[in-house]
């Protein structure tokens, strides 16, 4: 009996000549450079952009020494000698007149008030017995010297360079950055981003009534349009192309030359109906074309001159799973590059699968969706969503990160260790 004719039931057969995830990544990092200009922005609407210059402090922080606590500042040399202290003098947060103390006194203080000439110590007004007439203090034994002191400088020392440049700015970063008493903040400007889908079957959510078979609604471009908020990127939407060679032809070529970037969805793989890839190769350079990683595997990257400089092209495949993992996986870090930031590797957490996976092909590095979860013993396993198609955004949502599997990976058995990724890590 013959065996007959084997068919292709796996699109990812010939992954060999395809380029590998960790080739993607050096290709993105030694290639790609800030492309967009520096601007001032008020530090109010600065979170989140990327810092362009580095930031020093202009002066101490804080500025003086001041107390920690309310109670009272002296001279622990003082102190040590006598316990009961003559109240000379009240200092309250924002007094701005210099005080000095002398022997054996003590000043009453306020959280945050400039330590007095003459005091290095302060003791916590809950620790201490006024006298009746509030002429004097006592102050408990215990205290080490320079006690509730918050020194000058202890936070950041004047010209030490506080914040690097290529941060993408915190809540924390624009605090420091008050602190040295600046209003506004040198930062990139934001990245400009044409987004459109492509294909004749898509339709936009809240249109086609009555919906026919063989439409689908476009899912893609608001999920684009959200993961945008987690950069510091503008985008414009450029709709839902029909796959119609010479309209994506002239939508690219106009929207390069008024964008850092393209990124599109659908048609870039090798159907007739696909005019993505033949679009790039007509108007610019491809970099790459199909990645040995699954989903994505026909993502396509390149590049557009034009009058204005260079216009960064990604098409991402069609398919919503690969959209979002091709986007947290490549073209975040690219956006981030290009946006002046810094583009860090995601922390990935070794822990044991909770599932099996009977045969996974080598040679390429695969992504699946999945979360943790604590076991009856303690131990906290990753489990795998159950279904692996491309189009399934369920999985997407179920999932709180992605499970990858290198490309050595041929099997993975309850128990072996595999790597997990938070989607917390790409700020999702
Ligand atoms: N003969 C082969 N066919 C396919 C292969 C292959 O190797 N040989 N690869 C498959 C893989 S993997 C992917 S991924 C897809 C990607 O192809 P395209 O990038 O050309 O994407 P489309 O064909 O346009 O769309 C794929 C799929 O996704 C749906 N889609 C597209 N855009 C959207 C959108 N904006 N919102 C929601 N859904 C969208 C579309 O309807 C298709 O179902 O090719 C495989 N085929
Ligand atoms: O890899 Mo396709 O990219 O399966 O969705």
């Amino acid at each position: 009996m013959s065996a007959g004719r084997r068919l292709l039931d796996d699109c990812f057969l010939h992954d060999r000549d395809r380029m590998r995830h960790s080739e993607v990544l050096a290709l993105i990092s030694e290639r790609l450079s800030p492309i967009v200009p520096t601007e001032l922005v008020p530090l109010r609407e600065a979170a989140g952009r990327i810092l362009a210059e580095q930031i020093a402090a202009p002066r101490d922080v804080p500025f003086s020494d001041n107390s920690a606590v309310d109670g009272y500042a002296f001279a622990y040399a003082d102190y040590f000698k006598r316990n009961t202290l003559g109240i000379r003098t009240r200092i309250a947060a924002g007094d701005l007149a210099p005080v000095e103390i002398g022997k054996g006194e003590a000043a009453r203080i306020f959280t945050g008030a400039a330590m007095p000439t003459g005091a290095d110590t302060v003791a916590m007004q809950e620790d201490c017995e006024l006298s009746e007439d509030g002429s004097t203090v006592t102050v408990p034994k215990g205290l080490k010297p320079g006690a509730n002191r918050r020194r000058a400088g202890e936070d950041v020392a004047q010209g030490s360079i506080a914040i690097e440049p290529c941060v993408r700015l915190r809540a924390q970063d624009l605090a420091a950055i008050a602190s040295f008493g600046f209003d506004q903040v040198p930062v990139y400007r934001r990245l400009r981003i044409a987004v459109l889908s492509t294909g004749n079957e898509l339709v936009e959510p809240g249109s086609a009534d009555p919906f026919q078979p063989g439409l689908v609604f476009d899912s893609n471009r608001t999920m684009l349009a959200a993961l945008a908020e987690t950069l510091p990127i503008e985008i414009t939407d450029l709709g839902i192309l029909k796959d119609d060679a010479s309209l994506i032809a002239r939508t690219i070529e106009d929207a390069a030359g008024k964008h850092d970037v393209i990124l599109s969805t659908g048609g870039a793989s090798r159907g007739e109906e696909d005019h993505v890839v033949t679009t790039l190769d007509s108007l610019g350079k491809r970099h790459l074309w199909q990645i040995a990683v699954k989903p994505g595997r026909p993502m396509v990257v390149g590049q557009i001159p034009t009058d204005q400089g260079d216009c960064v092209f990604f098409g991402l495949p069609g398919n919503p799973v690969a959209v979002l993992v091709c986007f947290l996986l490549y073209v975040r870090p690219a956006l981030t590059i290009l946006g002046g930031g810094q583009a860090l590797e995601p922390v990935r957490y070794q822990l044991p699968a909770a599932f099996h996976i009977a045969r996974k092909k080598t040679d390429r590095r695969e992504f699946l969706r999945g979360w943790l979860a604590i076991g009856p013993d303690g131990i906290t396993r990753i489990e795998k969503f159950p279904r692996d198609g491309s189009g399934l955004i369920t999985g997407l949502r179920q999932a709180t990160g992605l499970i990858e599997l290198d490309e050595a990976v041929n099997e993975v058995r309850e128990g072996d260790r595999v790597a997990f990724i938070p989607f917390n890590e790409f700020g999702l």
